[in-house]
């Protein structure tokens, strides 16, 4: 069980690929990103490729597994093509994420407890890779459990819901949520992550929480990439989690 105060920082680059493809162009190149999100302290490189790929392709996921100084975690829907694909290129860290093609982004977490025979499949044949393989799920006490059940050795926390709240009750109730779903993790022996609609203005009090160990984050720095640049928006990130992962 983990409950270190050392939280990593794990850069989602999809949303560069986002930009790209809007045009069909050769640029801006996600690949270039993540050498540049390493250099400024990024621990992991995560993309997602989507099964309607409209931002991240199977090219960018290759050049990046011969590239990074890092580890690539790779968020890949449960289907076959996917599997055979992560089988192909092998990544160290696979999490499987729930997908439908008309969604704005993910939306919610993997329903682990209503498909367990399906997950605790996967589970076992990406394992059989060497990945070490996380389910994002929502913090919820049964999907959590359900995810010990099936034989992930990691969860990520989907803290969408924390990043959507409005009111102070609302982010309060949800920041307990995912304070508990770690605990819960933990509890279980998992190791425990999180992401999603995390911002320099709402991640610290996430990063607060004892025992996460890495943050996933891509879109909020992405944007602000734009205006200070690559490297210094991930260097900002990684100083706001680790002064306020400090004890
Ligand atoms: C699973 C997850 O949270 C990320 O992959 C995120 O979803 C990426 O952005 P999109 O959802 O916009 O593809
Ligand atoms: N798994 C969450 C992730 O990789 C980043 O999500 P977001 O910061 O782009 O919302």
């Amino acid at each position: 069980m983990s409950t270190s105060n050392r939280i990593l920082l794990g850069v989602n680059i999809d949303h560069v690929a986002t930009l790209r493809q809007a045009r069909g162009t050769r640029y801006p190149d996600p690949v270039k990103a993540a050498l540049d999100a390493e250099e400024a302290g990024a621990d992991g490189i995560t993309v997602h490729l989507r099964e309607d790929r409209r931002h991240i392709q199977e090219r960018d996921v290759l050049l990046l597994k011969d590239v990074l100084q890092t580890r690539m975690n790779f968020e890949m829907g449960v289907t076959e093509e996917m599997m055979a694909f992560a089988e192909r290129i092998r990544p160290a860290h696979i999490c499987l994420v729930p997908e439908t093609r008309q969604e704005l982004t993910t939306e919610g977490g993997l329903d682990v407890a209503g498909q367990e025979a399906r997950i605790s499949m996967a589970v076992e044949r990406l394992s059989k890779i060497g990945a070490e393989v996380s389910l994002f799920i929502d913090a919820d006490e049964r999907q959590i459990e359900a995810s010990k059940r099936v034989g992930a050795p990691a969860i990520e926390l989907h803290t969408g819901r924390y990043a959507d709240a409005q009111t102070p009750t609302d982010v309060a109730d949800e920041l307990q949520r995912v304070a508990d779903g770690v605990a819960c993790g933990l509890a279980q022996g998992l190791i425990v992550n999180a992401g999603h609609g995390l911002h320099y203005h709402n991640v610290e009090a996430v990063a607060a929480i004892k025992g996460i160990n890495e943050l996933n984050i891509g879109h909020a720095l992405v944007a602000h990439a734009l205006f200070v640049g690559f490297k210094s928006a991930v260097a900002e990130m990684k100083a706001l989690i680790l002064a306020a992962a400090k004890p």
